[in-house]
């Protein structure tokens, strides 16, 4: 369950998807972490301020030993984890070439973090669907924000 919730946490996918930014040789595959990248933070953003708005308490019999929280994580709707799941596993399938036996793996990932959120009492259960869906809305955002490599090259010379 602690790997589960480590493999939904945000800062393994922050690292993991600038690492593979740096490692990219390829325009294409820079593209597609740099809007992963945009994802994630966009999912900090949208969660956090949910959070902030709704105040809802994690389960009384939840222990905070999570790492590496923001003060809104001790507010529990909706699971930051499950919309970073759901959105990140959308990314996945979408962006990735991947056999259909992998497929299946991502989409079991995505419904086992949302489980290991309720089963570690982090979460009450509508906390979860409601990350789903929210992770999945996510995704549909992130499509319709996408940055093109002409955009992104407007953006780096701007910064320039
Ligand atoms: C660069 C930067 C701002 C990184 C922050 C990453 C971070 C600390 C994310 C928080 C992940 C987290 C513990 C979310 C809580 O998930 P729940 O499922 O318990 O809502």
């Amino acid at each position: 369950m602690k790997l589960l919730e480590v493999s939904g946490h945000g800062i393994p996918w922050l690292l993991g998807a600038a690492y593979c930014l740096y490692k990219s040789d390829s325009a294409a595959g820079q593209e597609v972490l740099l809007n992963l990248l945009l994802g994630l933070l966009l999912d900090l953003i949208l969660v956090g301020s949910v959070k902030a708005v709704v105040r809802r308490r994690r389960p009384a019999h939840n222990q905070m030993d999570m790492f590496a929280t923001f003060s809104v994580d001790r507010y529990s709707f909706p699971s930051g984890h499950a919309t970073r799941a759901a959105m990140c596993g959308r990314f996945l399938l979408a962006h990735l070439v991947l056999a259909p036996p992998v497929r299946v793996l991502v989409v079991l990932w995505v419904g086992l973090v949302g489980l290991s959120r309720v089963l570690l009492g982090r979460h009450n259960v509508t906390d979860v669907l409601f990350g789903f869906w929210m992770g999945y809305c996510q995704y549909n955002l992130l499509e319709m924000l996408w940055l093109s490599p002409q955009a992104l090259q407007g953006l780096l010379g701007q910064l320039a």
